[in-house]
Parts: structure tokens; sequence; C-alpha cells
């Protein structure tokens, strides 16, 4: 049985484009909508078994006969969807299933396919790329290995690729894993570059006005201050300082100086926030299709509207989001304008932890993951969040506490930095993160701990609103009706943010016709996506997206779904057939 509720919108007021219209109907109208039993059965294969060992051919679709397979991208009838998911989903039912997206920065501890094959299975449904780090060959067969993955596996993992930027750093130390400064040694720091091997005591700096905006009696960080530094003398390109607290330098770790108490932003100010560097590597991830681009030390919209612009007039830039980091002064400065200009944004609390004090990174962080909410962006808690991983297989007490926090919060991603990329325990640490949202989500909901953030309007089209009110109003009833699910047909994703937006206590099964729109909406809370190629008719959708989720055991007949779309604006509650 269901029942439907259509706005009508007549063209006079709402001026929408013809395709949304439909016969005009009452306002708020309930119809009885006859769903078909005549189910058409395709035979699935492997894809619905969830077993590792049958899941190298689980996103290959067989026919009746069982002939050949056909690649996941090529078949128009099937549904798509990651198989980590659907086997969480069969196991633990609808509402237990994880609601918080995870990140795994991708380093020599998982770049290879069976590594990063145990992060996807382990629930990774990000891979973040740092362009600080490793050759553009090096990243480019990470990428190949994900997008094999996902072909061969059935995952949705997305590829962000992260710029350097051009913010002061330290240099690659030739080679070394890192290197230790003791309590009252001096090091030499120079913007000259080596030839041949790193000189003892010495380390190179990226910018080149470093040894001239840098005066004795400064102070120097790396790495917000793991490691601490007194400039006592400057020659020429060398800059020598005492070291006043020991620590492990790593390679391309960030520096930042100090001048009575205040960071010094001198001319280093003025440096580009995407270099030429970070243009050739965009350039390279368009043509390998990444998913998303995290800008590093963004400072204002404009950077951002200049890239966005860039991918736009590119082909298949259009389909890339792009993810503001929020790491620095200035980009708190301008917050609001800036993550409206993004696709998303990330709280990354290394190198803002280096600009601001400490203390303040946490009110940062609240300020920032509530500002995405109400302007409707994808918002990723990044940085230590099982920092003493990268060694020891068990989180602290206090790492738990922090993860439990960005869950609490309702951020929709966490991310795993070095813990993943040249830990000792990646698996184990994603399995932290796994099963910390998992307790969080469920204890909140059963408690109804929520408070209920007010929501402001964000959309000024006239039809925007319409489905901004659909969403809310679906997100909830779905909360009061205690429905199962909830089902939204999204062409371009938005409709299916907007339902994430209001952080309804059940899944949010998103159904999308590209491959490249399902892997971003992977990133954001609740939103389970499925590749489907549907129609107009919502009626045939449903048919039969029933019909093929009911043969892959993932809904059963009885199940309540509240059903959206951005096609046909509307909401449909029914008991599965
Ligand atoms: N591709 C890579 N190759 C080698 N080492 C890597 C790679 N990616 C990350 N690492 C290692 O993992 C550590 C943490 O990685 P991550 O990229 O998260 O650094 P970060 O400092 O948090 O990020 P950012 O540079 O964007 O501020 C790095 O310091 C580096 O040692
Ligand atoms: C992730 C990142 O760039 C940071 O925390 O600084
Ligand atoms: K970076
Ligand atoms: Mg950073």
């Amino acid at each position: 049985m269901s029942h439907s509720i259509q706005f009508s919108t007549p063209s006079r007021t709402l001026h929408l484009p013809p395709t949304r219209l439909h016969p005009p109907l009452s306002s708020f109208s309930f119809r009885q909508f006859p769903l078909t039993s005549t189910f058409k059965h395709t035979s699935l294969r492997a894809s619905s078994s969830p077993s590792p060992d049958s899941s190298s051919s689980s996103s290959l679709l067989h026919s009746p006969n069982g002939t050949p397979a056909v690649k996941s991208e090529e078949r128009s009838s099937g549904i798509d969807v990651d198989t980590v998911t659907e086997a969480e989903l069969k196991e633990n039912g609808f509402r237990s299933t994880r609601r918080t997206k995870l990140i795994c920065t991708i380093g020599p501890a998982t770049c290879g396919f069976e590594q990063l094959s145990a992060l996807a299975e382990g629930g990774m449904n990000v891979a973040r790329l740092n362009m600080c780090h490793g050759t553009r060959d090096w990243h480019r067969d990470v990428i190949r290995s994900v997008r094999r993955l996902n072909e061969e596996k059935g995952f949705a993992v997305a590829i962000m690729m992260d710029t350097e930027g051009s913010e002061i750093h330290m240099g690659d130390l030739g080679g070394e894993a890192s290197a230790k400064a003791e309590d009252g040694e001096v090091w030499t720091f120079t913007v000259r570059a080596f030839d041949a091997s790193r000189p003892e005591r010495t380390i190179s700096v990226s910018y080149d006005g470093f040894a001239e905006d840098v005066r004795v009696g400064d102070e120097l960080l790396v790495d917000g201050g793991m490691v601490r530094f007194d400039v006592i003398e400057k020659i020429g390109p060398d800059v020598k300082c005492l070291c006043t607290d020991p620590g492990l330098l790593l390679p391309r770790a960030n520096l930042t100086f100090w001048r009575d108490g205040s960071l010094v932003r001198e001319r280093n100010a003025m440096l580009p926030t995407i270099s030429s560097k970070d243009w050739l590597d965009i350039d390279f991830g368009i043509a390998e299709g990444v998913d998303f681009i995290a800008v590093s030390f963004v400072k204002s919209a404009e950077v951002i509207n200049h890239l966005k612009s860039y991918l736009a007039a590119r082909p298949g830039g259009g389909d890339i989001g792009v993810i503001a980091k929020i790491e620095s002064i200035d980009s708190l400065t301008n917050l609001e304008e800036i993550i409206l200009a993004s696709d998303g944004a990330m709280v990354a609390r290394g190198d803002l932890g280096a600009q601001i004090p400490l203390e303040q990174v946490p009110a940062a962080q609240q300020r920032i993951v509530k500002v995405c909410r109400e302007l409707n962006k994808p918002v990723i808690v990044a940085s230590q969040l099982l920092e003493s991983m990268i060694e020891y297989p068990t989180p602290t007490r206090a790492e738990v506490a922090d993860v439990s926090e960005a869950v609490r919060q309702r951020s929709d991603a966490l991310m795993l930095s070095g813990e993943s990329a040249m830990g000792q325990f990646p698996d184990k640490a994603l399995t932290v993160l796994r099963s910390v949202s998992l307790r969080i989500e469920r204890w909140w909901r059963e408690e109804k701990r929520y408070e209920a953030t007010p929501l402001q309007a964000i959309s000024s089209a006239s039809s925007d609103k319409i489905s901004e009110e659909i969403c809310n109003s679906a997100s909830k009833m779905a909360n009061n009706l205690g429905v199962d699910a909830v089902f939204v047909y999204t062409k371009n994703g938005h409709m299916a943010s907007l339902v994430s937006r209001c952080r309804p206590d059940c899944p949010i099964f998103a159904f999308t016709n590209t491959t490249s729109v399902r892997r971003r909406l992977n990133l954001q809370w609740g939103l389970i996506p499925f590749r489907l190629s549907f129609s107009e008719d919502m009626e045939s959708n449903l048919n039969k997206t029933f019909s093929l989720l009911k043969s892959r055991g993932m809904i059963k007949s009885g199940d309540l779904v509240i059903a959206v779309s951005d096609m046909l604006q509307s909401i449909q509650v029914m008991n599965v057939p």
C-alpha cells in the first residue's frame, strides 16, 4: 500500500521547468499507489553475496542462463551497491547501518591492491591522496587500483586528491623516514637545495623568502609544536636554530614561525593558495578522474570559485567536488563564504592547530561542522583522531572520546592520516573508527539525544525551495513513523544531500544513474548510494527498485519506506509489496 503527497506546482506561480510538472492534483493529495507484482527478476550472481571469496566477481551481472558477465558500468537494468554496505545492511538491519563516512589517507602502508582491498572491506568510503608526498606515477597506480577494486569487487570508494599548497614546509629529508632533533642541538634550516644527500642536521625549506622573513629571536615550530627551535643566527640562505623541544622531524612537515607570541605571516601570506605545482596536480587529477579535490590552506572563497570555473571548463572536471580545507586563520575569518562556494569542507586540525592556539581548535571544529550542516555541505573531521595507533594496536581513551565527539556532532566523515598512510595498524585504526561510529550513533539514536538543530532555509529558486521542504518533511515523517528507510531518486545528488542534511533516524537509500554521482554521495552522512538507471516515471522506478532489492535480500515485503525524488516532487509512503 502506498500514500503519496504530491506538490502540484501551477506554473503561474512557481515557474518550474515543464518536465517537473505533472497532472494537477490537489496540492496535498494522498493516493493509492498501485504497485505491480509482476516483477521481472534479474538473476544476479555473487554481487548479492558479501563473502570475501565470492566478491571478486561481485559487480558482474549474469544473464539468467549464467553466461557472460557484463561490467557494472555497461549494464543498464541492474543496481550497484557497495558490497560492504550490502553485507552490513543484511547482517545488522537498516537501523544499525553506519551513518558516519570513513576516509583513509593512502601511503606506503596501504598502497598495494590487497591493502586497499582490506581497507574497502573495512568500510573505507573515500581514499585520500596527499600530493605533498609521492610521485604522480605512485598516485596514478593507487587511483587505478582503487578503480579496479570498485569494478571487480563492487565497491564505490571515491578518490580525494589533496593539494600540497604553498605554505612553508620542510623538504623530504633525502629519502629518510624521519630525523631526530635533540634538545640543545643546533640545526640549519636552509633555502639552498642539496645536490646529493642531506648534510647532517640540515633541513631544506620550501619557501624561498624564508631566510629573509625570519628574525633572530623568532621561534620556529615544526608541525605546530611537535618540535621547537629558537632562531639564533642568519647566514645568507642558512638559518641556524637551537632545538628547545626535541622530537621527530617528518618529511615535508609544516613550519611556522612565531614572534612575541603571534604567528608571523609576512610575505608567505601572499603565497598563492594553489601553486604552479598544484595546478599540474589538478590537471593530473582531472585526467585520472578523481572525485574530489581538497584545497589546502584556503584563504578566501575566490580561490574556490576560480578552481570551480577551471574545472567546469574541462571535460570531466565538472564532476569533481571541491573541498575547502579549513586550516588557516584566514579561512576561519572567511568561513561562511568559503563553505558556500565549496562542495564540502575539511576541519584540518593538524595545520589549524599550528595556526591558532590548540585550545581553540575544538570550538573551531564545532563551528565549522555547524556551518557546513546549515549550508548543506559535507564536512570531514581530520587529523590525529587515532594518532597513537600509528605505533600501537589500540587507541587511547582520549582518542576514542575525540572520535565520539566528532560522531556526536554528526559530521559527515572522519579521516585517518598517518594512521593509515604509514602506521603499523591501518586496518585496526579503521575498525576503531567504524565501531566507535556505530556505537555512538546507536546510543544517541536510542536515547533520542540529538538536539533538534533548526535548519535555516538555504534555497532561493522556487523549485529548490520545494525540494528542500519535501526533504525536511520526509525526514520528519521518517522519524515520526519510524520508517525503515528513505528512498531518494536523484540525478545530480542534490536531493539526497538535502535529506542527509536533516540527519533522519533511518538510513537513506540514494538512487542515482551515474557512477560518478554515486561515488561522490559516498562522502555524505547516512547516504547509501546505489547506481540504478531510472526514468521520470516514479511508479516504474519504485517497482524496479523493490524488485532488484528484494531479489538481493536487501529489503523484504512489509518494510516501510518513504520515497522522494527530484524528478517528480513528491513524498510517497509505502510498505514494500
Ligand atoms: N603518499 C605518501 N607517501 C609517503 N608518505 C605518506 C604519503 N601520504 C602520507 N604519508 C605519511 O603520512 C603522514 C601523514 O599524512 P597526511 O597526508 O595526513 O599528512 P598531514 O600533514 O595530516 O596532511 P597535510 O600535509 O595535508 O597537512 C605524512 O607525514 C607522511 O609521513
Ligand atoms: C589534513 C590536514 O591537512 C591537516 O590536518 O593539516
Ligand atoms: K596536503
Ligand atoms: Mg594540512
